[in-house]
């Protein structure tokens, strides 16, 4: 029997990207091949899993790791009412295996950093959305660019947007982030998404000005539906 580490399993409402306001169950995995300077998520494995009982009460239920697909079925049944299952970590695709048997009754919502094409192969037909973080240049470590961004490509065109499958892109974008860099991985995965979001970073010190936002939104409208979104559920102070 498969068991993998959670870290917390909790219900919410989605707080980024096109679907900002559903109700979701959400899963929290852990570890990450990333290192991103502005994550707001400790990846560390904890003993336990932090199990929310009663949803919206902050009230959690420990219980040990690791789980196996049949106890985290089991936990998110508890949840009604939810538009789909948020798959998010750390980095989801690390546990692709354990995701691939997971139960499919609500739609699956994957949050990932794209990086794991040959993980992304193996729940490219589970995922009913993909809500898919385009990753730059500051981002990552130990790799050259131009290998991350073709496994970057190759992620997306493994997730793509298709009838069955809904798949945007999101990019976190800081005080630092080069206009160049994201009209350039834009330009190279727009034929896989249905719309861009540019997320700017929550740390107030670390932020874009807000004209450098808008004007890089008017360059990408050029190819692509571009939104901006803030991260919502930090503005309200729900998980
Ligand atoms: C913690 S990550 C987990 C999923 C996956 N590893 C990824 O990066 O997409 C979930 C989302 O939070 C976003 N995020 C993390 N820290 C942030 C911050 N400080 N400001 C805005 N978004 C942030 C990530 O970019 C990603 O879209
Ligand atoms: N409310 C809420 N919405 C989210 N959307 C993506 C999240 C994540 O951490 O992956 C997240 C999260 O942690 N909370
Ligand atoms: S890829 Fe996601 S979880 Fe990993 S460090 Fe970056 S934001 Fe955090
Ligand atoms: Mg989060």
């Amino acid at each position: 029997m498969m068991q993998v580490p959670v870290s917390e399993i909790f219900c919410s409402v989605q707080g980024e990207g096109p679907h900002v306001g559903v109700r979701q169950a959400f899963v929290r995995f852990v570890g990450c091949n990333l290192n991103c300077s502005y994550c707001d998520t400790n990846v560390e494995t904890p003993a336990v899993c932090k199990f929310e009982k009663v949803p919206g009460t902050n009230i959690f239920q420990d219980i040990p790791n690791p789980l196996s697909v049949e106890d985290v079925n089991e936990l998110l049944g508890s949840y009604e009412n939810v538009h789909s299952i948020s798959l998010t970590g750390g980095e989801p695709l690390l546990e692709a295996d354990f995701i691939a048997n997971l139960d499919v009754s609500r739609p699956l919502y994957l949050e990932s950093n794209m990086t794991l094409p040959h993980m992304a192969k193996k729940i490219k037909d589970k995922v009913s959305y993909v809500s898919g973080d385009v990753k730059l240049i500051d981002e990552f470590e130990g790799e050259d660019f131009a290998s991350h961004l073709d496994r970057t490509i190759e992620c997306f065109r493994m997730l793509r947007n298709t009838k069955k499958r809904e798949c945007f892109s999101k990019l976190v974008i800081t005080k630092d982030t080069v206009a160049d860099d994201v009209l350039g991985i834009v330009d190279a995965i727009s034929g896989y998404v249905s719309c861009v979001v540019l997320q700017p970073v929550t740390q107030k010190h670390l932020a874009p000005d807000i004209d450098v936002m808008l004007e890089l939104q008017k360059n990408l409208l050029d190819s692509i539906d571009t939104l901006i979104i803030p991260q919502t559920h930090k503005m309200w102070g729900c998980l």
